[in-house]
């Protein structure tokens, strides 16, 4: 009960969406720095000797400000309009020159600022590109740079030159090794992202050879017989019927003979393309090897499977390819049945093999079925 409420609070602070919610949890981070960054500066003053007058209160009151109206921009989505939706530079920005007019007013303890300084830098380790973090320390570095010298001249008491110069050298040492580091973090980072993307890229090409046919673009026999195992199951599921065509071009070897392989190459391709364009979206058209294909038909009963096939059959035919000034033509032979309940999926290939070499017995450029014979539509 506790648990979903302390659950409920927190979505209510960060949001749920996750790249949301990792901004935001970071700048909750920034504005908890800030917060003791703030009570320490207090303690600093008080401890110091000093007075905690107009200054340091309209200081206080605009730290916090700016932190609270980062945090607005962010989750009210506002700041998803820039490149960098977490404002990491400018938030650090924001901090260095409060971290500055905080070392103005913080006294003898001012040192403490320092090891701030460094953590403010931080924040941007794992989003900022070298060339942002080098700016920000430079800009930091030139920031506190004219902060000591003010205060040696404006409160030489409190603030002596040769201890500012001190400091100064000790930032100038230490604000660029900073930089450096996530410069180098950077670089690590960006490495990273190109392995990432290469990988995805490689895994896409794996994939695409696992499941293609080179030649054709078509799903392979492997991604077929998937296909088909995922459909006997779906049909075992929901009671539908399914059908499977085996497609066969017509005297192919004569082609290959009398044209050449490479109009061979190009008469299978334009099949796969006028095939794929004569079916339903949902039927697959696959190369099952050479110049032997597949159609599966999901959630089809027999006419309309026969009035696809044919529809097929009919365009196949009517195909031109190029070859050698002249064209070459192509047709089809086609065995298609239904899936019998109880059957497996190879009693069913190999009737439609059956099938097949009947149409191709029968005088090819046909489609031969084993239901009784009925008018075909088109439709
Ligand atoms: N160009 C090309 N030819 C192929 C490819 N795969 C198989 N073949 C050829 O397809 C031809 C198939 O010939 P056959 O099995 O004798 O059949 P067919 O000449 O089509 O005769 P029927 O099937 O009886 O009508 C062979 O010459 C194979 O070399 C391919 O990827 N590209």
């Amino acid at each position: 009960m506790a648990a979903s409420r302390t659950h409920r609070l927190i979505d209510l602070w960060l949001g749920t969406e996750s790249a949301q919610r990792l901004r935001l949890r970071q700048t909750s981070l920034a504005m908890a720095l800030m917060v003791i960054s703030i009570a320490a500066l207090h303690y600093a003053v008080h401890v110091g000797g000093g007075e905690r007058g107009v200054l340091l209160w309209g200081w206080t009151a605009c730290s916090l400000g700016g932190m609270v109206a980062f945090y607005a921009a962010i989750r009210s989505g506002w700041s998803l309009r820039f490149r960098d939706p977490s404002l990491t530079s400018q938030q650090i920005a924001f901090a260095l020159v409060a971290a500055a007019l905080g070392y103005a007013q913080a006294g003898p303890l001012r040192g403490a600022v320092f090891p701030v300084l460094t953590l403010i830098l931080m924040f941007g380790m794992f989003q900022l590109r070298a060339r942002s973090a080098y700016a920000l320390s430079f800009g930091a570095l030139a920031l506190f740079g004219a902060v000591m010298a003010f205060m040696a001249g404006l409160r030489p008491a409190a603030y002596p030159p040769a201890v500012e110069i001190g400091h100064f050298l000790m930032l100038s040492f230490m604000l660029p090794a900073v930089a450096m580091l996530t410069a180098r973090l950077s670089r690590i980072r960006r490495r990273l992202s190109e392995q990432r993307e290469e990988l995805a890229r490689a895994l896409a090409q794996l994939q695409a050879i696992a499941t293609r046919d080179e030649l054709t673009g078509l799903p392979n026999r492997r991604q077929m017989q998937a296909l088909m195992d995922q459909e006997l199951l779906r049909s075992l599921r929901h009671h539908h019927d399914f059908c499977i065509a085996l497609v066969d071009l017509d005297h192919f070897k004569r082609i290959n003979d009398e044209h050449g392989h490479a109009t061979g190459d190009a008469v299978l391709r334009a099949f796969a393309q006028a095939g794929q364009a004569a079916l339903r979206a949902t039927d697959v058209l696959a190369r099952w090897g050479g110049e032997e294909f597949v159609v599966l038909l999901p959630d089809t009963s027999m006419p309309p499977a026969i009035a696809g096939l044919e529809r097929l059959r009919l365009q196949v035919a009517a195909l031109r390819v190029e070859a050698g000034g002249g064209t070459v033509g192509v047709t089809a032979s086609i065995g298609l049945t239904g899936h019998r309940h109880g059957d497996t999926l190879d009693q069913t290939l190999a009737r439609a093999d059956r099938l097949l070499y009947q149409a191709k017995a029968e005088g090819r450029n046909r489609t031969v079925t084993d239901e009784a014979p009925r008018p075909i539509s088109l439709g």
